[in-house]
């Protein structure tokens, strides 16, 4: 579970919503609207003037092993580039107390065993999109936070993000993500929060959100248009 209560940081000014288990929640918003902040202070990155984010009801700070109850992708936390693929992975998982094995798994999982022995530096956009996602996996969070997880990936990478983030909602984990692609949002998400300008313009089932509206791509228009 993730609750966002009265959240205000640089353009954020008092975002209030919740992601729960068993579900994929969207953050949406144009470019700019404060999703990668509101993700920061969820994940200890940035202190926030105002409000809290919490996770199973705690600050980040105050998780024991913060990577094995979220595991989070963000632009911040990729490896050197001198650092090899895997040895980013074993130094997560020492710092965390995650067993050794589970780095050759998420390697796997994401695709990754061909190139473990590269440095990350020498991989693809999209390799190191797919590695962040790895770590992300390491420590079999209850809650995955994803900003923009789709970028870079090729096809068959997109539709490893949508399987993953279906099949951990159905195991129970909270999945909350961020992006700019409709349609992979339309096929991976259960809820939306919509904000544009820092504050909430939308919150519900995609569904409620989307009613009246051809599309989601329609509806976010409508609920983030400017005025220009
Ligand atoms: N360190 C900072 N100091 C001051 N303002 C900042 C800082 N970091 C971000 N901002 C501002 O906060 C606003 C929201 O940025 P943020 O990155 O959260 O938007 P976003 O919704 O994630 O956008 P995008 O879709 O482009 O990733 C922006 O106007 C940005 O300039």
């Amino acid at each position: 579970m993730i609750e966002v209560k009265g959240l205000r940081k640089f353009v954020v000014d008092g975002i209030d919503f919740v992601a729960r288990p068993g579900r994929v929640t969207g953050l949406l918003g144009p470019n700019g609207a404060g999703k990668s902040t509101t993700l920061r202070v969820l994940l200890g990155l940035a202190r926030p003037v105002g409000g809290v984010a919490l996770v199973h009801g705690r600050r980040y700070a105050e998780l024991r092993h913060p990577l094995r109850t979220v595991g989070a992708l963000l632009d911040a936390a990729g490896p050197l580039p001198e650092q090899r693929a895997v040895d980013h992975l074993r130094w997560l998982a020492l710092s965390n107390a995650v067993p050794r094995r589970r780095v050759a798994q998420v390697l796997e999982l994401a695709g990754l065993t061909a190139v473990a022995r590269r440095r990350a530096g020498r991989l693809s956009l999209g390799m190191r999109q797919r590695l962040g996602i790895a770590a992300a996996l390491l420590g079999d969070p209850s809650v995955l936070v994803l900003d923009e997880p789709t970028n870079g990936l090729d096809p068959d990478g997109i539709r490893w993000v949508r399987d993953l983030a279906r099949e951990s909602a159905a195991a129970g984990r909270t999945v909350l993500l961020s992006s700019h692609v409709m349609a992979d949002v339309a096929a991976t998400v259960d809820d939306l929060v919509i904000i544009r300008r820092g504050r909430i313009v939308a919150d519900g089932p995609l569904a409620a959100v989307t009613a009246g509206h051809p599309s989601l791509e329609a509806a976010f228009f409508a609920l983030t248009g400017d005025e220009r």
